[in-house]
């Protein structure tokens, strides 16, 4: 059987990362699109692979245009350019909602499996970092928190960031058609159960941070280490790397930001629909590696440059029942399921609950 294969004879991948047992792949969608049914069922398996075994890969050819990507880079520079009060007045405010600005400090993400901690680790190293959160448009009692009303340059974000929404909600079916069918399943059995877009859009900032914040404080990085909660996660990197994955080994590995193409990495949920058959994997952002080469001038700088980041994430839909998906259970394979049934809006709650 075709899914069989070993990840070397799975045609579209080549690694991009390879350390310590963490192989992540570039995959090219294009074929998925063009190709022969045969082409797009190898994109399909190579992405089910990277899944199965890294929880990670990198997407080149995914249909969003760098001038798209990069208009969206510039819209968010210059929203957390704004003054603190401005940012302030669109404040994020609860779980259910999860929409607006989230100052510097207010997020810790840490590990799902030491929930009591968060508290403690807010309080000695917060993540440094602000971020937006974007929701849905148009659900009824939770607004996105818009700057349209402050200048022309808030209409302009609100419009950028709407479109780009949009394409990343497509994005997300056309990646979750390729993991139905490297599991086996029609194509499109995702479609109805992830299609309404119940996704939010993250702008991330991690201001410039001084080299001895880094230095003195151990524990100190500008995300913690955690996984994703929904399906999948599109991640746009700026142009400097922080983005480390944990290998199999417990080491963290760089993911280093490569051009035009996106990192995508399966979240919690889509674990737990998979009866864990696809791994959602820990990652972190700390300071960016000295580029090889780098020159002294900078090396000599005492402080570590701003990144930004724009997360995507992409969730089933909110009143979908998450529970193993055919073909991961049963007597046949003798593995039963793992988890409860559980509703995506339920799932979420708890999980954004315990960490701002
Ligand atoms: O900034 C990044 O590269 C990653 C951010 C991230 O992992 C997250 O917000 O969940
Ligand atoms: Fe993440």
């Amino acid at each position: 059987m075709a899914s069989q294969l070993s990840p070397q004879e799975i045609h579209p991948a080549s690694a991009v990362v390879a350390k310590d047992d963490l192989v992540i792949p570039l995959i090219d969608f294009a074929p998925f699109f063009e190709g022969t049914p045969s082409d797009k069922h190898a994109v399909a398996l190579a992405i089910i692979n990277a899944f199965q075994t890294s929880g990670f890969f990198y997407l080149k050819a995914h249909g969003i245009p760098p001038s798209v990507v990069s208009r969206v880079f510039t819209s968010s520079t210059r929203f957390f350019g704004r003054p603190q009060s401005q940012k302030d007045a669109l404040g994020w405010t609860t779980p259910q909602a999860n929409r607006g600005y989230v100052a510097v400090g207010r997020e810790k993400l840490a590990r799902v499996d030491e929930p009591t901690s968060i508290e403690s680790l807010r309080a000695s190293n917060p993540d440094l970092k602000e971020t937006m959160e974007i929701g849905r448009e148009g659900v009824n009692g939770l607004p996105n928190r818009w700057p349209d009303h402050l200048d022309d340059e808030g209409k302009n974000f609100k419009e950028t960031m709407q479109a780009f929404f949009d394409s990343c909600k497509l994005l997300h079916v056309q990646i979750m058609r390729a993991i139905a069918l490297g599991m086996n399943l029609p194509e499109h059995y995702f479609d109805a159960l992830v299609g309404d877009g119940d996704n939010t859009l993250r702008l991330l900032h991690y201001p410039p941070v001084r080299k001895d914040v880094f230095r003195d404080t151990s524990a100190q990085i500008r995300a913690g280490e955690h996984t994703d909660y929904g399906s999948i996660t599109l991640l746009f990197q700026g142009r400097h790397g922080g983005l480390q994955v944990r290998s199999p080994k417990g080491t963290f590995v760089h993911v280093l930001p490569l051009a035009d193409t996106i990192v995508v990495n399966a979240g919690d949920l889509l674990a737990r629909w998979s009866n864990d058959t696809i791994k959602s994997t820990r990652h972190r952002v700390i300071e960016p590696p000295r580029p090889a080469g780098e020159d002294v001038a900078n090396e000599a700088s005492d402080s570590y440059p701003a990144r930004y980041s724009i997360a995507y994430f992409c969730n089933p839909n909110m009143n979908q029942v998450i529970e193993a998906l055919p073909g991961t259970y049963g007597d046949d394979i003798q593995i039963a399921k793992k988890y409860e049934a559980i509703t995506t809006g339920e799932y979420l709650t708890q999980r954004l609950g315990a960490t701002i």
